[in-house]
């Protein structure tokens, strides 16, 4: 009899913290969870191949480069040093610059999304973003775009980290075909942002795009909840 008690006494309590739990996944056990999106900034927002390929021409103009339409991979730097060997750490001195990450254009439609997205009832919003390891311009510069084009307030969401699969979320919406890192298995699902380097990939069955800001992602997010 006792041990039946404590049997459901036990039951009670696993039942209410379950009530109680902010658990994702856990369908009919948070009604009033909210959706965590993580944003990528170069090639989601911010438009890190153009602004490359514009400033790579202007100060290598003799040298041979890769036009958008032609590029394959994700990373510029290995297509470059392909292409030839000396183009490698030319490619490189280009992100390396003063100014590069501050004057990217934003991606089309990016911003005004980003925008919409961070008003949406239940919806958190994160600009989640590499930086390179020569840091003598690219985190203050990142910050200083975020505050350019999406205002001061989105200055609390900034994410720097090199190692997206420890920041927990519900989508990461990313132009990296392949995001790896110390946590094998991350929380978000991983959408991935069609870039010049990544649309001739061929489709997967597993893992969902995002064509463009033009593409529906009101819908994935909706669909996410
Ligand atoms: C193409 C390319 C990029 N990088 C750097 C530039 C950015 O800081 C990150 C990419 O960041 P994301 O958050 O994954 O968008 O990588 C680089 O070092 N070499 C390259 O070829
Ligand atoms: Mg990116």
């Amino acid at each position: 009899m006792a041990l039946q008690l404590r049997r459901t006494a036990r039951l009670r309590l696993l039942l209410r913290g379950a009530a109680l739990s902010p658990r994702r996944g856990c369908a009919g056990l948070s009604p009033a969870s909210r959706l965590r999106v993580l944003l990528d900034m170069d090639g989601v927002i911010a438009d890190f191949e153009g602004g490359f390929l514009k400033k790579y021409r202007q100060r290598y103009p003799n040298d041979p480069y890769i036009s958008l339409e032609e590029r394959r991979g994700f990373w510029v730097s290995t297509q470059y040093g392909e292409l030839r060997g000396d183009l490698c750490d030319k490619a490189i001195s280009i992100w390396e610059s003063k100014n590069f990450f501050m004057e990217l254009e934003p991606i089309p439609g990016s911003v005004e999304a980003v925008k919409e997205m961070a008003k949406m009832k239940n919806t958190d919003v994160f600009i989640c973003t590499s930086p390179i390891k020569h840091y003598a311009h690219c985190p203050y510069e990142k910050y200083a775009w975020v505050e350019r084009h999406l205002g001061p307030d989105f200055l609390e969401k900034v994410i720097l980290t090199r190692d997206k699969t420890i920041v927990s979320g519900d989508i990461l919406i990313d132009d990296k075909p392949d995001i790896f890192g110390v946590e094998p298995n991350p929380s978000w699902e991983h959408i991935l942002f069609t870039a010049c380097h990544n649309k001739h990939l061929p489709a997967s069955t597993t893992q969902r795009r995002l064509l463009s800001w033009a593409d529906d992602w009101r819908g994935i997010l909706e669909g996410k909840r």
